[in-house]
């Protein structure tokens, strides 16, 4: 299966180090999540391993060769960046016929492709008809199009209604189960955290991290424990005694901050502090990625004077 490498890669705009000195892998068999704060280098970084653009030093390659030497490219490596890019005046069948014709794929595929992404009870109808969210199906549609082992997609969330939400999280998850490549860029969290295994994030055009998604979130956000009780004095003189401090919230129920829920048990029930809930509070990939990106944003809110 092949992998994107992306090797001390560093493209300017007129001066500017839109990507500087990245170098990172995205595996097969696994989705990764591609984060980083509006104008890290992200669709910059994807432009560059489509060959889209020309690095200013450094190399993008997939499986080791660059995008312009491949020799069908849509059946080794599909991608969504713009999901504007469909010609309005034809149907949505039209388009995928075209694109599997110039890259010698087979018709029955542009049919899968249309099913496979929920686009089929509307395929002869113009594009520019649809909606944002029909459109991004159809550029998903595209970039399945050649079966390919690199998937490569940008905020394909966008426009999204619930159901196509969960659909794209479900279709992520079979791509990476099925052995490709799959990178997908992202601002929601919480859809990121739902789907990626693995998070490559960038601030500023550089590497921020590349770590298991669990690692990158463990490393940074301290667990906590919710806790309930009919006695919320025992509980807080039983946590007191062992160092924890808790806090209260409206509706009764306790936070024990840096805490695993094992020991909090075990202390309150040492205790004889009756229980009426207990949960661990795992750290959240929003927690995490803010803590990493705070310092890092190109563009930070200035408070406004009232
Ligand atoms: N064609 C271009 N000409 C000049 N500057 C560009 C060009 N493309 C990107 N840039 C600049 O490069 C930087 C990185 O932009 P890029 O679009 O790659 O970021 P991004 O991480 O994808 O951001 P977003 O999350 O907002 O999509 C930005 O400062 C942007 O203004």
């Amino acid at each position: 299966m092949t992998s994107i490498e992306v090797q001390d890669l560093t493209k300017e705009y007129g001066g500017k180090r839109a990507v500087d000195g990245l170098t990172f892998r995205v595996l097969p068999g696994r989705v990764t999540g591609f984060l980083g704060p509006n104008g890290a280098g992200k669709s910059t970084t994807m432009r560059l391993v489509l060959g889209l653009d020309r690095p200013t030093a450094g190399t993008a390659t997939l499986g080791g060769r660059a995008y312009p030497t491949l020799r069908e490219p849509l059946r080794q490596v599909g991608a969504l960046l713009d999901a504007q890019a469909a010609h309005g005046s034809r149907t949505a069948r039209d388009h995928l016929r075209v694109l599997a014709t110039s890259n010698r794929i087979p018709d029955r595929r542009v049919d899968e492709v249309l099913e496979d992404t929920g686009l089929a009870s509307v395929a002869r109808r113009r594009v520019r008809t649809y909606s944002l969210g029909m459109r991004q199906r159809l550029g998903i549609a595209a970039a399945l199009l050649g079966d390919p082992e690199v998937v490569m997609l940008d905020e394909p969330s966008n426009g999204l209604d619930p159901e196509g939400i969960v659909w794209i999280r479900q279709l992520l998850r079979r791509l990476a189960g099925e052995g490709r490549t799959v990178l997908v860029s992202s601002h929601l969290m919480k859809e990121t955290a739902s789907f990626a295994d693995h998070l490559v994030v960038l601030g500023r055009g550089r590497l921020l991290a590349d770590t298991p998604m669990r690692d990158f979130i463990d490393a940074r956000v301290q667990p906590s424990v919710r806790i309930r009780t009919s006695d919320p004095a025992a509980l807080r003189s039983a946590l007191a005694r062992h160092g924890h401090d808790a806090v209260e919230h409206p509706d009764s129920h306790w936070t024990v901050h840096h805490a695993r829920v094992d020991d909090i048990g075990r202390i309150a029930s040492a205790a004889g502090v009756p229980v009426l809930e207990l949960a661990a509070e795992e750290g959240t990939l929003e927690q995490a990625y803010f803590d990493l990106t705070s310092a890092e944003a190109e563009f930070t809110t200035q408070p406004q004077e009232a």
